[in-house]
């Protein structure tokens, strides 16, 4: 049995001997079997040893209790009851002083209202937290303490479940005394006043009687209806404190009771207290010897971020330089904090002193060489790969050896960042969330070539700033971002749904914001710009790219190589294009002689090229084999039998990339098998084609062809499209079911609803209008022009207005943040599920009691999730079919062990 209660007899001034009980369980003394069975039996000596005069309560130095034990609620509680110790601690005929320093908690102070009185060093602080853990102060708290301070004070205190410091906690009421000192002289008080009160009539001490004062309780539900939305344990509370003023004690503790139980088996209490140990799991990482935390931060950028970043040091001790090479950014950074401050200390927050304090830790620079004695470095520049290479190279010059040099990049590859220095060891990521010196989460970004030592003191700096700290993998948007962000809520919208009814339904999950008002704050125009400009850098990327392939496979070294040359021509207005093709061969000794005829193809698009990698069941294609698609339902690979313009067996494999301006490319390899069936020994050429379109939307929702680029490889036939393969009219007669399947699927490629938005100059909160209008003080409301604006996109992509249930949107939005969630642990991007959940309920405040997407997943079962994930045409985690499969619990050694498996593969071998 965990933990025990030592016993000491102790003598008083006036000579009257008082027994010190110690409850000794470490490190927090949670009330565990072992501490009530102490209690129990001590109590019981105290009653029986006559020469004992009076006890005092205490749990050592610096921890009073942490309350019960949070571990013993899933496997049940056994023992001694807790109501039980406490109301034999109040009927004691021998007075029971506690002696608190540090920590009075849930079940702890609930144990201090039971003694008769109650001092507390300048350390010690009060708190019935039992709120956050989905349940009631239930051994006599929703009683006592509205008997001792108040019904309405009692809601308040209960429903935050925030600690109190010792000091508010006396003018409160929650302690009797503060003692100065230190740990001795508060036992050394307590043992007097112990020894004084013997023999006084206790009755007026124990709160365990009558009834508390009256008071009316209605408002307090709509405030915490309102400010603690969706949770059950703050009406639970209220409802006990109703009780505590309307019933005697005894007939109130039912009530207690009652509502307690209730709680304790629900979802609710579940959920929230795997997440209290989840937060506390993820800092831990297996192989990573504890680091010191370092003492002086560098900061490279003082925009929003670099500002936030150097507060959060600054407040947790540690020395900041804030580099920023242009004094003006510099200079406005350092008048942000300012301000920041200035504003805590008019809210009394903070003092002046300790302002004055804060603001002396930071140093601003704009010299690199400034750097040179830090102990870490945390680049905040924007996201410009070029421009951060630039600084780590910079920062390989300038700090010294051993110094963790860190990028608060929110997607970029560190990999790619640690290149540009000579110390790939020393480079990792911390990934703040905005604004860096609130949002309580940091990722710990793992580069592949990160040391475990550095990633180690990434840790510790976390702990140092009191972040909950995540150490993830090295892939595109982490964990947080990489699973929040394939929410469906753009399909939503897209597929007929206006804002305010996605927004309800997510709040009304436990959202604080819906994806859409949550759009409005981070700003529409970040995400236009960050639209254009990565669509430029993505053109640019794949020209790049296929330039290369083609400079490979067709260049003169290649002797079965062909020059191509392409052209083409475009008729939107007849939606139309013409390609032409030439192929010269660089082995016939004349690279201008036309080897081939010009390939000349005459198409119509989109629809019936589209409509293609839609429709599986297309005429004409058969043997459908190894298809797999994209979230909405394109396909991304294939292979089919094409009866084309040979007899041959065509293998076509696609690959299609979605990319960030909503267009997307697709790249089409066809080879020809050489085991040709028909003709065999014939035809045995084996070619290969790629064409690369680019698709994106025109104005009007249109998609149009606005790039392509041909490949016909190794010898054959420029390839002839689809349709060129369709009995003449197939394509007519397909048209109409084809628009239909298209104006279905294509709003989810082409995202194209926030861009619209952006163009009409509707930024969000800040340009006044965005999803909704907004006024002064930001309150939101739903704006006909909004809506106008998106309905003239479903006009354009055919689609009706339709209502869906509150089910049917949060598993739309939802669902695919626990595939993808899946997808990174079968990746060895996270070390556990409850790890993914920390990072979504600390990053996006994703409801705290549902225990996070992963838990929320598994708790509607993971069949279920599956056969919804496949009927929304994602592609299902590998994991999550097993996990279907095999009917997995979050718990599930199986589930772990593999998970474990994953991570290690990936990562023990690179140590
Ligand atoms: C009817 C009555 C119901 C109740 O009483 S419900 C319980 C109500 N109490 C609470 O909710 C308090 C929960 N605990 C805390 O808030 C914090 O903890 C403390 C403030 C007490 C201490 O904080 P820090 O010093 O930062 O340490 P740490 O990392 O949070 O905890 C150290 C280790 O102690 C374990 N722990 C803490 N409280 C409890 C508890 N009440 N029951 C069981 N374990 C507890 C943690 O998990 C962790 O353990 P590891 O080192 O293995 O990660």
């Amino acid at each position: 049995m965990k933990g025990q209660v030592l016993c000491e007899k102790r003598t008083a001034s006036d000579g009257s001997c008082v027994a010190v009980l110690t409850m000794d369980n470490k490190p927090v003394n949670a009330l565990s079997a072992g501490v009530r069975v102490g209690l129990e039996k001590q109590l019981q000596e105290l009653t029986a040893d006559s020469s004992v005069k009076a006890a005092v309560l205490s749990g050592g130095p610096g921890v009073f209790c942490g309350g019960a034990d949070i571990s013993e609620f899933a496997t049940g509680v056994e023992g001694p009851s807790l109501t039980d110790i406490i109301a034999a601690i109040e009927n004691s005929e021998k007075p029971v002083v506690a002696a608190i320093d540090g920590v009075s908690l849930g079940g702890g102070y609930e144990v201090a209202l039971g003694c008769h009185w109650r001092l507390a060093s300048s350390r010690a602080q009060a708190g019935l937290p039992e709120v956050n853990l989905g349940i009631l102060p239930g051994a006599g708290g929703t009683q006592r303490l509205p008997r001792l301070i108040g019904a309405e004070k009692s809601v308040d205190f209960i429903c935050r479940g925030t600690p109190m410091k010792a000091q508010k906690a006396v003018q409160l009421g929650l302690y009797d005394q503060l003692v100065d000192g230190d740990y001795s002289s508060l036992l050394q008080a307590a043992v007097e006043f112990a020894a004084k009160a013997a023999g006084q009539d206790l009755t007026l001490r124990r709160l365990g009687r009558g009834k508390a004062k009256a008071a009316e309780l209605s408002q307090k539900r709509q405030e915490y209806a309102k400010s603690r939305k969706g949770e059950l344990a703050p009406q639970a509370i209220i409802s006990c404190v109703e009780a505590a003023v309307a019933q005697d004690f005894q007939d109130a503790m039912k009530v207690e009771f009652s509502e307690f139980c209730k709680l304790m088996v629900g979802p609710q209490a579940q959920a929230l207290q795997y997440m209290f140990f989840a937060q506390r799991q993820c800092q831990k990482v297996p192989g990573l010897d504890k680091a010191a935390a370092p003492g002086t931060c560098g900061i490279v950028g003082a925009g929003l971020m670099g500002s936030g970043i150097a507060m959060c040091c600054a407040e947790n001790g540690i020395k900041v330089v804030l580099l920023d090479i242009d004094q003006k950014n510099l200079d406005r950074g350092m008048t942000a904090i300012k301000k920041n401050y200035a504003r805590s200390v008019e809210r009394k927050s903070k003092s002046q002193a300790q302002v004055d304090g804060l603001l002396a830790s930071i140093t601003p620079s704009t010299s690199y060489d400034s750097l040179g004695h830090c102990d870490i470095v945390v680049e905040a520049v924007f996201e410009n790969m070029d421009l951060k290479r630039k600084i780590f190279a910079e920062l390989d010059r300038v700090c010294k050896p051993g110094c963790v040099l860190a990028s608060n990049t929110s997607g970029l590859n560190i990999d790619s960042i640690a290149e540009a220095t000579k110390r790939p060891q020393d480079v990792v990521g911390c990934h703040f969330f905005s604004p860096a010196n609130v949002m309580p989460l940091l990722e710990n970004v793992r580069g592949p070539r990160t040391a475990p030592q550095v990633m180690a003191k990434a840790m510790a700096f976390g702990a140092k700033l009191k972040k909950v700290t995540c150490l993830v993998g090295n892939c595109p948007g982490f964990i947080a971002n990489r699973v929040m962000n394939v929410s469906g809520w753009t399909h939503l919208i897209q597929g007929g749904l206006l804002p305010h009814q996605i927004d309800a339904a997510a709040e009304a999950f436990g959202m604080r914001m819906g994806p859409t008002r949550m759009m409005d704050l981070v700003g529409l125009d970040l995400f236009g710009r960050e639209r254009e400009r990565k669509g430029e850098q993505d053109d640019q990327n794949e020209y790049e790219r296929f330039q290369k392939l083609l400079a490979e496979e067709v260049g003169p070294g290649n002797p079965h190589g062909w020059e191509i040359k392409s052209d083409w021509a475009k008729d939107y207005s007849k939606q139309q294009f013409k390609m032409r093709v030439s192929l010269r061969s660089h082995e016939s000794g004349n690279p201008n002689k036309l080897l081939r005829g010009d390939g000349k193809y005459k198409g119509v698009v989109p629809e019936d090229f589209l409509g293609f990698l839609l429709k599986p069941e297309l005429p004409g294609m058969k043997e459908w084999k190894d298809v797999e698609t994209l979230p909405d339902g394109f396909i991304k690979y294939c292979r089919v039998k094409a009866p084309c313009m040979t007899p041959r067996d065509h293998c076509w494999k696609y690959t299609i990339d979605r990319r960030a301006d909503g267009s997307i490319f697709v790249c089409i390899r066809t080879t020809t098998h050489p085991e040709c069936p028909e003709k065999p020994g014939i035809i045995r050429a084996y070619y290969y084609n790629s064409c690369v379109f680019k698709m994106s939307e025109t104005e009007e929702g249109v998609m149009e062809m606005t790039e392509f680029i041909f490949q016909d490889l190794k010898g054959g036939l420029p390839v002839s499209l689809m349709n060129a393969a369709l009995p003449k009219g197939t394509l007519e007669a397909n048209k109409a079911e084809m628009k239909t399947l298209l104006a279905k699927k294509k709003g989810c490629i082409a995202r194209r609803d926030p861009l619209q938005l952006y163009k009409a100059s509707r930024f969000g909160q800040k340009s006044g209008k965005g999803y909704y209008s907004y006024d002064a003080s930001r309150r939101h409301s739903r704006d006909p022009e909004a809506e106008a604006l998106i309905q003239q996109v479903w006009k354009n992509l055919g689609v009706q207005p339709r209502e869906m249930s509150q089910e049917e949107i949060i598993d739309v939005l939802y669902l695919p943040v626990v595939n993808e969630g899946f997808k990174c642990l079968e990746e060895g991007m996270a070390l556990r599920a409850s790890d993914i959940d920390v990072c979504c309920v600390f990053g996006y405040n994703w409801p705290r009691y549902t225990g996070g997407p992963m838990k929320w997943g598994f708790s509607l079962g993971l069949d279920q999730v599956l056969a919804k994930v496949e009927k929304m045409g994602l592609k299902p985690s590998e994991l999550l079919k097993e996990g279907a499969q095999k009917k997995w619990r979050i718990n599930s050694k199986e589930f772990n062990a593999g998970v474990a498996s994953a991570w290690n593969s990936r990562w023990t071998s690179k140590l």
